[in-house]
């Protein structure tokens, strides 16, 4: 039997910094671009080999031993192949075959072992730049090319460990198509729970993958990757970070299912429907600024915590650092605003396009040939007038949350969205059709998010013909575009092997 589990990347379109604070909700958008685990036997008695076909060298090893206590140790069968080199695929196997002990026992695991199991995991080509595939093969970095490449390409020489990633929360999306598929393997959880809307069962493995992305980061993020891969997009609130600690220490052995089991009141994530509106394409473009950028998040939240701080001091200086502290919580709440606006106005447009379809559709064909904010002028009755303005809106309010990003970024001194992105992102709104944009997740130089008309003109180049254009002369940075787009199928789904193109062909 061979079962196939494929979970979403992610974009972090609003929110960044904030949604690390329970107080505060970050917009997510999952991509079409999918991380896909495939588990068969084989056929040797408690060993599961791991592969990742498309890095030379990526194959992993290792015996599963349940020892008196019920305790899972994984045993290196070959030193140079051991899964334990693998630290992320490592602790899913090690986490999930312990709950597998925990629910079913010792000898269910045993017995369901004697065939072994083979594990294949595979990215989107979109998860890791195909720069270097594109220019050794002529190719111009353009969709089309991208969409030209074989999937699942191996990266030549590249190692896992040395390969350039967009962005995209490959190590979330991995964990939890991996989890989920052990999970559903070991019939922990059915294939029921993987339909769109999910139920207690699903909620399991967003736990499972949430602790073990957690603990294989050596942090608990905000976790909104491990969330959107699970759900597809959303509006997130975090969990507090305390539901886990227990099982964060290290060399623990308290038992996983009370804590992780959905019935455990303490996981307290919040998730609000949420989509994009019809005709609005997601539009991600891979940033290289030739040098590496370094960790922002420490630097940005480090200021937030001493702004908070200086102002309680007693010094003559307090009340320099009672302004800089009223700063930092103005900030946070002005974007969480902005952040939370931006949702509402792209969900009035969904309930627009709900409401009348027609009208919209006509809207969106008129802004697609003009650039804002002539956009209103253009209405020729009501609702396009009401679509009209709310696409203007979008701007207007993104460009709000740009703007304090850039603050937040000038106050903590880290390049949130440094000057280069923002000439790079000025020059792609100046196109018609380019609704609005930014700097995803904790910004930096690596990538930028465009939300694009899609509507084609038989006359008129389609803006995203027109921004591939703009980005493949740009010199001052590096642009090359991903091929996601808002994944449709939500979050993590079960997949048929000869459905997903590419994936039976890495298998052999
Ligand atoms: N195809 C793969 N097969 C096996 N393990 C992988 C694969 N891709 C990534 N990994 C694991 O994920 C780790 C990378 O996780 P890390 O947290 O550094 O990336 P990330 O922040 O999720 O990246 P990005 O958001 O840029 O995609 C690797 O060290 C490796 O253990
Ligand atoms: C800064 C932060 O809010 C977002 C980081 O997002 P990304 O990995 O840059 O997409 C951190 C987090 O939410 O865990």
């Amino acid at each position: 039997m061979t079962l196939v589990v494929s979970a979403p990347g992610k974009v972090l379109i609003a929110g960044g910094y904030l949604v690390l604070d329970p107080k505060y909700t970050g917009v997510v958008v999952s991509t079409s671009s999918r991380f896909y685990t495939v588990i068969r036997d084989n056929g040797k008695d408690s060993v599961v080999t791991v592969r990742s076909p498309q890095f030379p060298g990526a194959e992993w090893e290792t015996k599963v031993i349940v020892n008196d206590e019920g305790q899972v140790l994984l045993q290196n069968i070959d030193e140079a192949k051991a899964l334990a080199k693998n630290k992320f695929v490592n602790l899913a196997v090690q986490k999930v075959l312990t709950l597998v002990v925990e629910v079913k026992g010792a000898s269910f695991l045993s017995s369901n072992l004697e065939q072994g199991l083979d594990i294949t995991i595979v990215g989107d080509n979109d998860f890791y730049s195909q720069r270097a595939y594109l220019k050794a093969h002529n190719l111009p970095p353009t969709i089309a090319s991208l969409n030209s490449i074989p999937p699942f390409v191996p990266t030549g020489w590249v190692k896992l460990s040395d390969v350039h990633k967009t962005g995209l929360g490959s190590s979330a999306s991995l964990i939890t198509s991996l989890v989920t598929a052990l999970l559903l393997h070991f019939t922990i959880i059915s294939p029921d729970a993987l339909i769109p809307g999910g139920n207690k069962e699903k909620s399991l493995a967003h736990n499972v993958s949430q602790f073990v992305h957690c603990l294989a980061q050596g942090k608990v993020g905000s976790g909104f990757d491990v969330s959107s891969a699970i759900f597809g997009s959303h509006i997130y609130k975090r969990f507090d970070p305390a539901v886990i600690a227990p099982l964060m220490e290290k060399d623990s052995n308290i038992p996983l299912l009370p804590v992780l089991s959905p019935s455990n009141k303490e996981w307290n994530h919040e998730i609000q429907p949420f989509r994009l509106p019809p005709g609005l394409r997601l539009m991600l473009g891979d940033v290289d600024a030739g040098s590496d950028t370094p960790s922002l998040v420490g630097k940005v939240l480090k200021w937030r915590r001493e702004s908070a701080e200086r102002g309680e001091l007693n010094t003559p200086i307090a009340y320099y650092y009672f302004r800089l502290k009223a700063v930092a919580e103005n900030l946070w709440t002005e974007l969480s605003a902005r952040n939370q606006g931006l949702a509402n106005i792209l969900t009035q447009l969904l309930s627009l396009h709900v409401r009348q379809v027609e009208e919209y559709d006509s809207a969106l064909s008129k802004a697609a040939a003009a650039t804002y904010p002539n956009w209103v002028s253009l209405a020729g009755n009501d609702t396009e007038r009401e679509v009209l303005e709310k696409l203007s809106e979008t701007r207007k309010v993104s460009e709000e949350i740009r703007e304090y990003m850039r603050m937040m970024g000038s106050a903590a001194d880290v390049p949130i969205e440094p000057p280069e992105q923002t000439r790079l992102l000025d020059a792609c709104l100046r196109n018609s059709g380019v609704i609005c944009g930014g700097v995803p997740g904790a910004g930096g130089y690596d990538a930028i998010w465009l939300l694009v008309l899609e509507t084609q003109s038989s006359t008129d180049q389609s803006p995203i013909d027109s921004l591939q254009e703009l980005w493949s002369t740009w010199t001052e940075l590096s642009v090359s575009p991903l091929t996601a787009v808002e994944s449709r199928g939500g979050g993590v789904r079960l997949e048929q092997l000869d459905v997903v193109p590419g994936l039976e062909a890495v298998l052999n």
